[in-house]
């Protein structure tokens, strides 16, 4: 994977004042690396550093750099916010004092960025006060946790209370989820989605007769881990003008919902309205249902023609959408929690309602996934 070639260490031998140092960039297996270099001298001409290049960094080129205080070189110094005491299994729990030292600052910056050029993220961690002892003593930690994963992504069970998988991960990368059973469910969904949704919005599927004879709108009623994600990637993705408009009740304020009802006006007719739930029980999500059908009968609507539910098949909800003779059904998992249901039907049908490419958001989770799945946290130690 090129994410592992991108987790990178560089050195930086200690100088004296005036003196050239280069900053070397390697790999896990020792050798050079242009990804590293290309990131940090991209970060430099974006103007992050005021230094001529990456590779030659003096001692007075640095001291551009505004700081205060006493210098030192000692790498145990707490760069910036202290790590909790309880957090820390490092063995001193005295408080250090704050790095200073421009040199210091830079290799601790040039060690510990972290970056992924595919993706396009840059993770800085190098101001967080830690210490090598501290990195040391968390390294079985990290382990467990790299182990621990692998278990999760597997199958194990990991919500004993439950007793259900964790597996949102498979939602991006079907292959690799346990059974063959489970990989056709999500395939199937996602197909069904998209052309749901496509149908939607190319007026395949239409409201009842209405002046403009398609949806215009999309009404979301859901809270939490059922509407968070959702309104999430409807601020970060969503088109300036997209085919539908989405909006949310995600709570029970009956003064919002009434707000958001008012706002739809004569659009009511043509609106498509999604309730989400994972357990098809939540009383919010319910109160905001019954007061949409409200509406929809107070403007002699029929709100079965235009409600779609997302929700565990069997719920409350489910059985409802089942007896009313809803629009459309979809299925939300039990493997999946309702925080991390953003790649299944409760984030992909609203997204690719807004004409947002579903495909893309899938393929770029799988990557950062399998970022994750790099267990080399760091070279430098
Ligand atoms: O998706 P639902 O089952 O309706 O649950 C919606 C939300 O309900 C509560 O707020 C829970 O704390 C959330 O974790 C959950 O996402």
């Amino acid at each position: 994977m090129a994410s592992l070639s991108l987790r990178l260490a560089a050195t930086m031998p200690s100088v004296g004042p005036g003196k050239t140092m280069s900053v070397m960039s390697t790999t896990e297996s020792g050798g050079c690396s242009g990804g590293r270099e290309a990131g940090v001298r991209h970060l430099v001409q974006n103007g992050h550093f005021s230094v001529p290049a990456a590779v030659q960094v003096t001692r007075s080129a640095m001291s551009s750099i505004p700081v205060s205080g006493s210098s030192s070189t000692s790498p145990l110094r707490a760069v910036s916010s202290k790590i909790s005491a309880e957090m820390s299994t490092a063995p001193s729990t005295e408080e250090p004092e704050l790095e200073t030292d421009p040199i210091v600052l830079w290799n601790r910056y040039v060690n510990w960025l972290y970056q992924d050029k595919d993706l396009g993220l840059y993770l800085d961690v190098s101001r967080i006060g830690f210490s090598d002892e501290f990195y040391e003593a968390m390294l079985p930690r990290f382990e467990d946790a790299f182990k621990h994963m692998k278990e999760l992504e597997g199958g194990s069970i990991a919500n004993p209370d439950e007793g259900r998988m964790v597996g949102h991960y498979w939602l991006r990368k079907p292959e690799i989820a346990p059974t063959p059973y489970l990989q056709k469910l999500i395939l199937d969904t996602f197909d069904r989605v998209q052309k749901f949704a496509d149908d939607v919005i190319s007026a395949k599927i239409k409201p009842p007769p209405t002046p403009v004879g398609r949806f215009t709108q999309v009404l979301s009623v859901g809270i939490g881990g059922s509407a968070l994600g959702p309104q999430f990637v409807a601020e970060a993705l969503a088109p300036d003008n997209p085919p539908l408009k989405l909006r949310f009740i995600d709570n029970t304020d009956p003064a919002g919902i009434d707000h958001q009802i008012a706002q739809l006006g004569p659009e009511l007719s043509s609106t498509l309205v999604l309730v989400i739930s994972k357990s098809g029980g939540t009383p919010e999500t319910r109160n905001g249902l019954l007061e949409v059908q409200k509406a929809f009968r107070d403007a002699g609507l029929d709100f079965s023609k235009q409600g779609v539910a997302i929700t565990q098949e069997g719920s409350l909800l489910d059985n409802t959408a089942k007896i009313e003779g809803w629009l459309a059904r979809f299925p939300m998992f039990d493997w999946v929690g309702g925080r991390t249901s953003e790649m299944s039907a409760v984030g992909l049908l609203p997204a690719a309602l807004q004409g947002i490419d579903i495909r893309g958001m899938l393929d770029g989770a799988a990557i950062m996934d399998e970022s994750t799945r790099n267990t080399t946290v760091s070279l430098i130690l």
